[in-house]
Parts: C-alpha cells; structure tokens; sequence
C-alpha cells in the first residue's frame, strides 16, 4: 500500500490515493495501520476516490474501523495532497464526503505549496434526532447528562458527523481520558459521538480538548472546532467569528450569518511517503 503520512494540527492521517473504491478490509486495515506501536500510526485512514458529483471523494476510517461521515482536518489534507502532487491545478475545488455532501475548498498557495486551506463546512445540523441524539429539541442547548455520578451540561451540533460541546473551567486541564469515553457512548447519542470540553477565553477566542469518537484524543478536530463555535454562537458566548486554539493549533472559524454557512480556514502538512505491507 503506497500512502502519504500527513495531519492537520497534529490530528494525523494515512492518505492512499489510487484506489477506485474502499477496499473491503478496509476497516482492519484501519485499525492495523493506524496502531502507533504495530502499525504507521495514525488517528485515521483516509481514501481519496473518484467521484460523480465533485473533483475528489474522500472516506475517513478511524483508527477503530469505525467509517466517519466527515473529517475537517482530513479534508485539508485532502486538498493539499491532491494540488502538490499535481493532481490538479484548480485553487478553488470540490471534495465530496459521505455525511456532509459536496464541500468547496479554496487554496492559499506559496512557492507553489498549498498553506491553508479555507473549507466551507456547510450549515450545522441542530434538530436533536438528526444529530443524532435522542433528546428530541432543535437546538439541543444546555442539555444534561449523567455519567459516572457527575451531570454536565451539553450543546449538540451536527458538522455531518455528531459532536457534543461541554463547558469546563479550564479545557486545557481537563481529565480527557475519564470522561471523553462516557460520553461519546453516552445512550443519549445513538452512533456514540464525538466530545468536545471547551473554555471560552473571550468573544471571539475559545479554548477547546476533544476526544473523538473512534480515535481518543487527538491533537485537533475540524468538524469539532466548527461544532465548538456554532455552540458557543447557540449560547450567546462569543461572536460568529472565532479563533478555536487546540492541543496542536489554532483554526479560524466563522458561521456565516448571511448564508448559515460555517468556513473552517487552517493548514495541512505532508510528513512523509511509504509502502506498506
Ligand atoms: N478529526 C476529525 C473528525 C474525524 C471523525 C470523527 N472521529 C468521527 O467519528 O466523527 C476532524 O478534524 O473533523
């Protein structure tokens, strides 16, 4: 297998390019070169596929096989890997995702390397059943759960794939591996889901730690990013325009009030190539 190491803020990536669909062992694939001790070592394995409707398709497996429906970071990556290798010369492209549809992205490019990339994330999902989640509002805001004896509140937002945003005092210190997996297999949230605990700095600052479904904690989440801001616009904490700083960066996120519209804008980076048996 010919696969390009790559990440997003440090939420890290196997990119395969060449296929013309998902192999059928893909998610032990996933989990087999994905491991950090016996394998590559990844939070994902990410496809990038023909597709009918857009320039590229890309599929996201996380490093537990499981498939997700879309992956902020990932989709970066995507566009960086498909311009730097010459796979095309458009600035502005199409990349489509299985749960969030056909996403535009627009390249900065320097010394004809793509730098950031600015993704339109489409509109959030906030009617509860469609996040999913069972608690059945629209929005989901400042809801409670009840895990391990403790009740937090939590903000529900769909980016295509579901996120769950929690307030903490201090995101940066907080016990990620007691409460991330609670949560994200919560009953509350039928397809588990991602977890975000978030610390709002200032208007438009928010300090965020995730764990994510499928993969742990990671360094940085794009789609939970995005899902972080909607909530903390939905709870009238910051403005629409903010800064998301994370373990391994920081992204710009603005919800479009005009056209509902979220814009994730941050880099990508390529690590190395290899062959994998
Ligand atoms: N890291 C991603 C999200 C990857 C998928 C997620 N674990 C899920 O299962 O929904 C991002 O940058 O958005």
């Amino acid at each position: 297998m010919e696969f390009t190491k790559m990440h997003g803020l440090g939420n890290d990536f196997i990119v395969v390019y060449g296929e013309s669909r998902l192999p059928d062992n893909v998610s032990e694939l996933a989990v087999r070169h994905c491991n950090r001790f016996f394998g590559i070592g990844a939070d994902g394995l990410v496809y990038i596929l023909p597709s009918d409707k857009a320039d590229f398709l890309m599929r996201i497996i996380n490093s537990d096989g499981s498939e997700a429906e879309q992956c902020g970071n990932a989709i970066r990556c995507v566009a960086k890997y498909v311009y730097d290798n010459g796979l095309t010369d458009k600035t502005e492209l199409t990349i489509e995702t299985i749960g969030a549809g056909v996403q535009p992205v627009r390249l900065s490019v320097e010394d004809g390397r793509v730098r950031q990339v600015r993704v339109d994330m489409g509109a959030p999902i906030l009617n509860g059943p469609d996040i999913p989640t069972t608690v059945e509002a629209n929005p989901v805001v400042g809801f409670p759960v009840a895990v391990d004896g403790t009740e937090f509140r939590f903000t529900a937002v769909s980016m295509g794939n579901p996120h769950c945003v929690i307030y903490v005092d201090d995101a940066a210190g907080f016990d990620l591996y007691r409460w991330g997996p609670l949560l994200e297999t919560n009953g509350l949230f039928p397809r588990r889901t991602n977890v975000e605990f978030a610390t709002v700095r200032s208007r438009d600052r928010i300090e965020m730690r995730v764990w994510e479904r499928g993969a742990g904690p990671t360094l940085a989440c794009g789609t939970g990013a995005c899902a972080t801001l909607v909530a903390a616009v939905l709870d009238g904490k910051t403005d629409r325009k903010a800064v998301v700083s994370l373990k391994g960066g920081d992204l710009a996120i603005d919800w479009d009030e005009s056209d509902g519209r979220v814009y994730m804008t941050g880099p990508a980076e390529i690590v190395y190539s290899g062959t994998a048996e």
